[in-house]
């Protein structure tokens, strides 16, 4: 997190790109405009991307939309994306690739249930490692001898981003307790700081060894000694995470766990539409939704606004501004917690504008 700057202008990349992407990116932007001198003038600098501007000018991440990224912007915001589950000569994920291309490096995903609402107390984030594992997508397909097909995915862990992503997931932890210890306000009682490293290296033992032991060396470094080591392989963190969510504090798992195990944490708090995240470098960062372009109600006007408002807050807080960060959250906290307006997807009747409109007054 970076102390806030004396910016005068915030310029903040707006990507919406495809699906709900299209409709909770705004009501981000409405709360962002709401905050007035809470932070600095923002000025939304809209940028193309996805699989709808593909298949319009042949490109799902645009030149243009890098160069201003990293030429003109402070931050950004991202939607989502509808990429096809089929190959498609051309088209490679737009967000996959801007992870790479910003060097952003962590992907925090913090999955926290509001006290009052229903459901179990969980105060979890999960630090994703972003730039490689599988999705590197390095794939190749042969035809054998015999007509059948074999299919290979290169798996790719280096030492140098599992060291940077434990130290992340370290960091993360000893901030989280010191915000714990200014009393910040949780469902969950976290005794002690935990770091737990998610892998499978029971079976994996060369990929997953090597992402495991980069990420034990640096919990043995001197300012980690009062954080607790725990590991936990991926099929048995699913299943410990749904039975007892409340033992998790900061998880860190290379890129594909990491995508998977949020999806599931999300269900813990309700739904994928209360679930925000961060792309964070050491230069740069952009907010995005857990959450995927949701075909199945694009257009509908019902998709849950919280993720992506979530995400702006945390975009804020990473940017050093906190107390906007947190303003943002006590609204929406508040809007959960009084239950007037939900989306379907938290079994409410309420339209993706109603709840902006209820977090808008509360805030
Ligand atoms: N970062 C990104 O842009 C991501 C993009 N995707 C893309 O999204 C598309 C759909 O993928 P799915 O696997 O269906 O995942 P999804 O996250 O889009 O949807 C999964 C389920 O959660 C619901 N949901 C998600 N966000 C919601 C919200 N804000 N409010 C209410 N309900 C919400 C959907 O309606 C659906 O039932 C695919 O093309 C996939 O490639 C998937 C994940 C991340
Ligand atoms: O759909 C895409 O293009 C990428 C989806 C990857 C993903 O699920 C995530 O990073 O959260």
């Amino acid at each position: 997190m970076a102390a806030a700057l004396k910016r005068s202008t915030l310029r903040l990349g707006m990507i919406p790109a495809d699906g709900i992407g299209k409709e909770v990116l705004p009501a981000a932007q409405r709360v962002l405009e709401a905050l007035g001198s809470a932070i600095p003038r923002v000025e939304f600098v809209p940028l193309l991307a996805g699989w709808e501007e593909f298949n319009k000018n042949g490109k799902a991440l645009p030149e243009a939309t890098i160069e201003t990224l990293k030429i003109e912007c402070d931050a950004a915001m991202f939607g989502s994306v509808s990429s096809p589950s089929h190959k498609v000569p051309g088209y490679s994920s737009p967000i996959v690739a801007l992870r790479k291309h910003l060097d952003l490096y962590a992907n925090i995903r913090p999955v926290k249930s509001v006290q009052g609402v229903d459901g179990k107390p969980v105060d979890m984030v999960i630090v994703r490692e972003n730039t490689e594992c599988l999705y590197i997508k390095k794939e190749e397909i042969h035809d054998n001898a015999d007509g059948s097909k074999v299919a290979y995915a290169t798996r790719q862990i280096t030492s140098y981003a599992s060291s940077r992503i434990g130290r992340m997931a370290y960091e993360l932890a000893l901030r989280r307790q010191a915000e714990r210890e200014a009393g910040a306000s949780s469902s969950v009682h976290h005794s002690q700081p935990k770091v737990t490293i998610v892998h499978k290296s029971n079976v994996l033992s060369v990929t997953d060894g090597l992402f495991r032991e980069t990420v034990r060396a640096v919990s043995q470094e001197d300012k980690y000694k009062s954080v607790k080591t725990e590991e936990q392989l991926v099929d048995s963190m699913v299943y410990r995470m749904f039975r007892e969510p409340e033992i998790f504090d900061v998880s860190v798992a290379p890129n594909l766990y990491g995508d998977i195990i949020s999806d599931g944490a999300a269900a813990l708090v309700g739904s994928l539409g209360v679930v925000p995240s961060v792309n964070a470098g050491d230069n740069f960062v952009m907010g995005e939704p857990v959450h995927g372009s949701a075909p199945d109600i694009e257009g509908k006007g019902i998709a849950n606004p919280i993720a992506s408002i979530r995400s702006a807050a945390l975009l804020l807080s990473h940017l050093g501004y906190t107390d906007a960060a947190a303003k943002i959250d006590t609204a929406v906290d508040n809007v959960l917690r009084e239950g007037k307006y939900r989306t379907p997807d938290l079994h409410g009747k309420s339209t993706t504008e109603e709840v902006t409109n209820a977090i808008l007054k509360a805030l």
